[in-house]
């Protein structure tokens, strides 16, 4: 039984719990257990403050965790990365009052910045030898500086709103941040197993995410141009219909390609294009 350390609730939760359902990995949802174990794999589910994750992997209490990348660096913790997610982008970013001007790095020199990232900002900060008073806050470290408590903030920014609701702006990105799979150094053979299997399944989920199936009826003319527009995965698959000139086509496009692809399909005659969502893709 592999058992997967996951953020009880906040911004990685929903996604972390999506990736399970997903790779159709069953959790009963009792909600206020903290240790859930799978139905139809063999894993377990135990919910942490995410702050509790690196710790909790490293120190073998779970074999595995899904973690901001900002919390697995800022902790330090011996565990190593086993996947990265994709899900959860953020940057952990130096902001000051928009109103003054910002000459560079050396502006921070003997000021005072509030952040939840203590390791990070004075790594920072050394690496380019600037001396700065840090104070740790928890949360809500955005309004530190409208308040006197602080003179600039360090923390995660994703669309910026928070930072332009409390009159701050973005001056460096010190470190970019997705959604991590950590493990444990050291798993037996037959927790690996498990792994191989688990990783498997979300690569599955994540190969078809970004990626449509795609059906058209085409005129058999038109047949050659329209195969060479047409990336796919080997070749696509062409089968006759009912009427004699025409075929249906069935391909996999990827999702940023779409619409210039449909453009040409289009021009060059064919019809009925359906677009379905892909649930799995095993390549
Ligand atoms: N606005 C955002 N956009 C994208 N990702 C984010 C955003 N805010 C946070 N994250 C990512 O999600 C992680 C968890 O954020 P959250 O705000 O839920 O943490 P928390 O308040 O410390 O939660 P906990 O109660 O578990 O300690 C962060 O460490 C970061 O990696
Ligand atoms: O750039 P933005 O899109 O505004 O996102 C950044 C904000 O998101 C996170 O807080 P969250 O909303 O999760 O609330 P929290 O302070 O309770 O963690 C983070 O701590 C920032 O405050
Ligand atoms: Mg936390």
């Amino acid at each position: 039984m592999l058992r997967i350390a996951v953020q009880s609730k906040g911004r990685l939760f929903e996604e972390t719990m999506a990736l399970f359902e997903e790779s159709d990995i069953k959790l009963s949802s009792h909600k206020r257990s903290l240790l859930v174990q799978s139905t139809n794999f063999p894993v377990e589910v135990l919910y942490l403050r995410d702050d509790d994750i690196p710790q909790a992997v490293a120190t073998g209490v779970a074999d595995l965790g899904i973690v901001g990348e900002n919390e697995f660096v800022e902790k330090d913790e011996d565990a190593e990365i086993v996947k990265r997610l994709g899900f959860s982008k953020c940057r952990l970013s130096l902001a000051m009052p928009k109103d003054i001007e910002y000459p560079g790095l050396s502006w921070f020199e003997g000021k005072k910045i509030a952040t939840s990232y203590p390791v990070i900002l004075k790594n920072f900060m050394k690496a380019n030898g600037i001396k700065t008073e840090i104070h740790v806050i928890n949360g809500s470290v955005e309004i530190a500086p409208g308040i006197g408590l602080a003179d600039a903030i360090f923390d995660i920014v994703s669309s910026g709103s928070t930072l332009i609701s409390n009159r701050l702006k973005e001056v460096e990105v010190v470190m970019k941040s997705e959604a991590l799979l950590i493990g444990n150094k050291e798993m037996s053979a037959e927790k690996k197993e498990v792994l191989d299997e688990l990783l498997f399944r979300m690569d599955a989920v994540k190969t078809a995410e970004d990626k449509k199936y795609v059906l058209m009826n085409a005129p058999k003319d038109k047949l050659k141009d329209i195969i060479e527009v047409l990336p796919g995965m080997k070749s696509p698959t062409v089968m006759p219909l009912a009427q004699e000139d025409w075929c249906s086509v069935h391909t996999v496009l990827e999702e940023k390609r779409f619409w210039e692809i449909i453009g040409k399909l289009k021009a060059l005659g064919a019809e009925g294009i359906l677009v379905l969502p892909i649930e799995k893709m095993i390549i």
